[in-house]
């Protein structure tokens, strides 16, 4: 009997146990049981998923550092319809653009973040100005006060998801990022999902020693829409389990770039995030590299104007910044769409 099997056995609530097991430091779990779709294998639960490529256009998956859709390597898991893995489509050279999206355009007013709750508007006015020195500073001594960048915990976009009432309102909308609109328009196209309107954004930013409880994503009025989760930084184990709270999950890896669709009768599945891992460096450093993301290597080569990019580029001193937060952080994107077509919140 495998470790994890005894652990399952041992008690009902299995995703408690489950999620306990993963968490654990002292002595450190066995992970031979996590799924790593960055391997490329299909074995056990993994089948390979055929998508609908030609439905995105290769210069719009470009625009969004996109590799074109037919090389996406997407995976799916029996007993799991509607859940759609995609190992890291970005193409090398744009994970930097959308990091630094996420930590310094993002948490910009008006969007709204963790610190909001018990600071002034004057004081979360410029979270990355406010944090770049302390985080570009790699001697200073002992610092006394983390910086605000390290104290954020979670920004959201759109209908502002409200905590304590797991409720959206129409009162409470500001515009969604375009970037990462189209960025996701692109992602649902080839899932299938030609009319997907991302409407609310909830970013998790993880320190190493940080977790997600078990949860389901049941606020949004609409649950035929695919939620979609784009991870960036740090890798995690993540667990999927079933439509009971207590039903077994399956675990597996979240590296950086990688791109998760939960849909069909996947969308409402519980979940959790119960273990931040450091990165494989073969696999995130590579993808790491600040490279002027508008001008693909092959171009270059040919000295060829390239396609117009989205991705405006990371200066290097920004990127700094990114490079410190990230390497003992990670970041992860949902993004969801809240409404139907004419659907409209309810009066209260
Ligand atoms: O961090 C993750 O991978 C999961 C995030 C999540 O489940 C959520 O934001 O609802
Ligand atoms: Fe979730």
């Amino acid at each position: 009997m495998s470790k994890m099997a005894a652990v399952v056995e041992s008690g009902e609530d299995a995703f408690k146990q489950l999620f306990k097991f993963y968490k654990r430091r002292k002595p450190p779990p066995d992970f031979s049981d996590v799924i790593d779709f960055s391997e490329h294998r299909c074995t056990g639960k993994v089948v390979p998923l055929k998508l609908n490529p030609s439905a995105v256009c290769d210069a719009a998956a470009y625009r969004v550092g996109l590799h074109p859709a037919r090389d996406w390597r997407a995976y799916g898991l029996q007993g799991y319809p509607g859940f759609v893995f995609i190992s890291n489509p970005f193409r090398k050279g744009s994970q930097p653009f959308w990091i630094r999206q996420c930590l310094k355009t993002y948490p910009q007013k008006p969007n709204v973040c963790n610190l909001d709750m018990h600071m002034s508007l004057c004081d979360t006015q410029d979270i990355w100005q406010r944090s770049v020195h302390s985080l570009s500073s790699p001697s200073l001594p002992r610092r006394q006060e983390k910086s605000l960048l390290e104290r954020l915990r979670w920004v959201t976009l759109g209908y502002h998801y409200n905590w304590d009432t797991k409720l959206y309102s129409a009162e409470h909308h500001t515009p969604f990022p375009s970037d990462l609109e189209t960025l996701s328009q692109q992602i649902a196209l080839g899932c299938g999902f030609s009319d997907f309107e991302p409407q609310a954004g909830i970013l998790n930013y993880y320190r190493s020693d940080s977790s997600l409880g078990i949860h389901v994503d049941e606020s949004e009025l609409d649950h035929s829409r695919p939620l979609l989760s784009f991870c960036f930084g740090q890798s995690a184990v993540f667990l999927l389990g079933g439509t009971q709270r207590q039903d077994p999950p399956t675990a597996m890896y979240m590296h950086s770039g990688d791109v998760m669709v939960m849909s069909g009768q996947s969308r409402l599945l519980y979940h959790a995030v119960p273990r931040i891992l450091p990165a494989p460096p073969a696999l995130l450093s590579p993808e790491l590299q600040n490279l002027p993301a508008s001008t693909p290597p092959e171009q270059q080569q040919q000295q060829q104007q390239a396609p117009p990019s989205e991705l405006e580029p990371v200066s290097e001193q920004d990127w700094a910044v990114c490079l410190r937060y990230i390497q003992s952080s990670r970041i992860n994107v949902t993004v969801r769409q809240v409404l139907g077509a004419g659907q409209s919140f309810p009066q209260r």
